[in-house]
């Protein structure tokens, strides 16, 4: 069995709460550093004082590390923890600084121990996606394929939040269109965008290792052939008329997306926006009806929401 150590940076206070939120993310166990037990260090009962300058140890803060089996797709599951771990402020737990990092713990092999867990799934009514190591035959007419290794990358299909973005994406393609994907991790998005008959597609992410993998995913996709993908910050410096955008971020980075994307879109257009957990709904929900949207479908798996908004014209 291959392990992967997720580790969190944050403050004394919050030590039990993380620990909580690491192990309901599905960890089989936590290692808690905390520097305040160095700190507190007393006598040995003999008397002798440990002399800290011969351990190795944290002097601030506080640092879990929490082991997860190779059944989790860990890249998938970071995002919630940081936003779980930020939340803690809510009830008045310093988060600080909340860094979270992921590594091996075994050998080389943690990296793609997981793909043993990671076969063919139908994610909406026409669309299958196929590990790009499988071989799949469709099963009925209408079924459409799309080949996918998500790599390091956020987006194997089967991600609420990404089932979720597959699922409206359907719903408003007829086809020919011009779509944006903001975030494109593995590029998971677009392709199927492309499967679904969309004319031309603009992927952009801020992670150079994002852009790699979703580039060997649109190679693996010849529908996807002529997408173009970039690293960008969300939409800065973009100037697109595109009739759909799609993001799968985190609310708090959709916020500030809403204006870009209201520029970025033709009047009638739709701009769908997916990871949005629960107790950030109403906010999202906010920043699109400030921005004119007109909000023509929300969805919800579980703890997060999509939204289908449309950006109405002059007639409407
Ligand atoms: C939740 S993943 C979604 C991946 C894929 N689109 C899917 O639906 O499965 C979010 C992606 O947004 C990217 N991202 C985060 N902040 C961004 C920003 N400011 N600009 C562009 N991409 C960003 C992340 O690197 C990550 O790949």
């Amino acid at each position: 069995m291959q392990w992967t150590e997720v580790t969190v940076k944050t403050s004394n206070e919050a030590v039990e709460a993380v620990s909580n939120i690491l192990m309901e993310a599905g960890a089989s166990g936590v290692k808690i550093e905390d520097a305040l037990d160095y700190q507190n260090l007393k006598p040995d009962r003999y008397g002798e004082i440990i002399d800290l300058a011969t351990i190795p140890h944290i002097t601030a803060g506080a640092q879990i590390s929490a082991y997860y089996p190779e059944t989790v797709f860990v890249p998938e599951i970071l995002p919630t923890i940081k936003q779980r771990v930020a939340k803690l402020s809510d009830f008045g737990l310093d988060p600080a600084p909340n860094e979270v990092t992921m590594a091996a713990v075994t050998d080389e092999a943690w990296a793609t121990a997981w793909k043993k867990y990671y076969h063919p799934v139908r994610v909406t009514r026409y669309l299958t996606i196929v590990p790009s190591w499988e071989d799949y035959q469709p099963v009925q007419p209408h079924e459409s394929i799309m080949r996918l290794d998500p790599g390091m990358a956020f987006g194997t299909g089967t991600h609420p939040t990404t089932r979720l973005s597959l699922q409206n994406l359907e719903t408003v393609i007829h086809g020919g269109e011009h779509l944006i994907d903001v975030g494109t991790g593995s590029g998971v998005l677009s392709i199927a965008a492309k499967a679904m008959g969309v004319g031309q597609v603009e992927a952009y992410d801020l992670d150079d290792v994002a852009v790699k993998a979703a580039q060997d995913n649109l190679d693996l996709n010849p529908v996807a052939a002529d997408v173009k993908v970039a690293a960008n910050d969300l939409l800065t410096g973009i100037q697109t008329q595109a009739d759909i955008i799609v993001a799968n971020i985190l609310a708090e980075i959709i916020v500030p997306l809403v204006p870009q994307a209201k520029a970025n879109l033709k009047p009638g257009g739709y701009f769908i926006t997916s990871g949005i957990i629960d107790d950030k709904f109403a906010t999202v929900m906010a920043a699109l009806k400030a921005a004119d949207f007109k909000i023509t479908q929300h969805t919800q798996m579980g703890d997060w929401h999509s939204i289908i908004a449309y950006l109405p014209t002059d007639e409407d």
